[in-house]
């Protein structure tokens, strides 16, 4: 399992591999038994990666190979986070990884992670830059959230991207057997609807391949709830891709009515077509399209802009990503943004609906986004609006309703 998950966190973190795309392809290598430890220590390494990192990193005294950093990052991981395994354990395997390449290496190894267990790592006096680097975080994001919401606000955002959330089922309402239906309902329900999934491997499950349940955050779920979808209305998705918002309102419509589900690439257009055939759902077509570019009609019932944003809400889903932040994302998906709400907007029938959503907990993003669109545009008017805050149950998310008055 050790050279499982450091060539894992290899493909991650050097080769910019996803970190659940890699889970879904590469977990079943393992025997079922070590299959939880390894995804803990997987998404546990991801998580806490830049505090890991920085806690053996001050007892290195030369340079340390991409992969042995590696090594040494989730080493340190099991050491400060994990009591399951024991420390001579941990030292003892990360030592006999590297044996086979270097004895050296090996002694460098021993050396460092025994510093690690034995040395008190000391955070920052300055409340930013500890907060930082206790939720390996960068800098900026943190003094971001203190600005835009308060410390107290950043300091839970940054804390609930080192948790650990529960997989949520959503049933599909147009595909039980009296036998799917008794057993979904014999999990614990969340909400109507919804159900904390129970097993380890979706993939596998019969209930998942037959199309009776499907997997999502409950953030995404109270998205695709908000612009509440009926029965024989017509709705536009402008961002649909992979496509779980479209189910759950296809779902909704009780498979009736129909949704056009447009994505930027063929390639994800097409995983909205797979995921509507696995759930025997026939009221959505996916397109490929470039959303900010098309002529719509003004008869939608309901118009819902899950727009690309920075996913600072997901975080502790998709750990990887706090490897990968960057400022400057924003300052292209902020227009990307403006854009597809404008465009959705005109499709908007009056007396219908207008629902802006992201996965990201930034005010440029949500917010002000929706009151610039407000601003330029008289004829909508705010309904409700919320953001849901990361808790340990779920995702954090925004959402805005709008409603065209004429
Ligand atoms: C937040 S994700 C959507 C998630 C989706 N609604 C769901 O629930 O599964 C944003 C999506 O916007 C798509 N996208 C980005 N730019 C786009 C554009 N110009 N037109 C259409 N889709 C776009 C991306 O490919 C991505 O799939």
């Amino acid at each position: 399992m050790r050279e499982w998950l450091w060539n894992a966190l290899c493909e991650v973190v050097l080769h910019q591999t996803y970190s659940n795309l890699y889970l879904k392809n590469h977990l079943q290598e393992l025997p079922e038994k070590d299959r939880a430890l390894a995804s803990r220590i997987f998404y546990g390494t991801l998580q806490n990666y830049v505090y890991c990192k920085a806690a053996w990193q001050r007892f290195a005294k030369t340079k340390v190979s991409g992969k042995l950093q590696v090594l040494l990052t989730f080493s340190t991981y099991q050491l400060l986070f994990l009591d399951k395994v024991p420390e001579y354990a941990v030292i003892n395997d990360a030592v006999d990884l590297v044996k086979k390449n270097s004895s050296k290496q090996a002694s460098f190894i021993n050396a460092i992670l025994r510093k690690v267990t034995r040395e008190y790592f000391d955070l920052p006096e300055d409340e930013i830059k500890a907060l930082a680097l206790e939720t390996s975080l960068p800098e900026w994001l943190v003094k971001m959230w203190k600005a835009q919401y308060s410390m107290e606000e950043a300091k839970a955002f940054a804390e609930a991207t080192l948790d650990t959330l529960p997989v949520y089922a959503a049933i599909n309402p147009t595909n039980q057997t009296a036998a799917s239906r008794k057993e979904i309902e014999s999990w614990q329900k969340v909400q109507d609807g919804l159900y904390v999934y129970p097993k380890t491997s979706v993939a596998n499950d019969p209930l998942y391949r037959e199309g009776r349940i499907s997997i999502l955050d409950p953030g995404s779920y109270a998205i695709a709830l908000y612009g509440n979808p009926s029965e024989n209305e017509k709705v536009l998705d402008l961002c649909a891709a992979p496509g779980s918002k479209t189910m759950i309102m296809a779902e909704q419509m009780n498979n009736l009515g129909h949704i056009d589900a447009y994505d930027l690439h063929e390639h994800r257009a097409r995983l909205i077509e797979q995921d509507m055939n696995r759930l025997h759902l026939s009221n959505i077509s996916a397109k490929a399209a470039d959303s900010t570019m098309i002529e719509p009609t003004k008869d939608y019932d309901l118009v819902l802009c899950d727009v690309p944003c920075t996913g600072y809400g997901v975080l502790a889903r998709k750990p990887d990503m706090k490897l990968r932040l960057n400022p400057e994302d924003m300052d292209q998906l902020i227009p990307l943004q403006a854009k597809l709400l404008e465009k959705g907007s005109e499709a908007v029938k009056t007396g219908g609906r207008l629902v802006y959503s992201t996965c990201t907990l930034n005010k440029k993003e949500n917010e002000k986004q929706v009151e610039k669109f407000l601003k330029n545009h008289p004829d909508f008017e705010l309904d409700e609006q919320q953001t849901l805050y990361p808790d340990g149950n779920h995702d954090g998310f925004y959402m805005a309703r709008m409603i065209r008055k004429k």
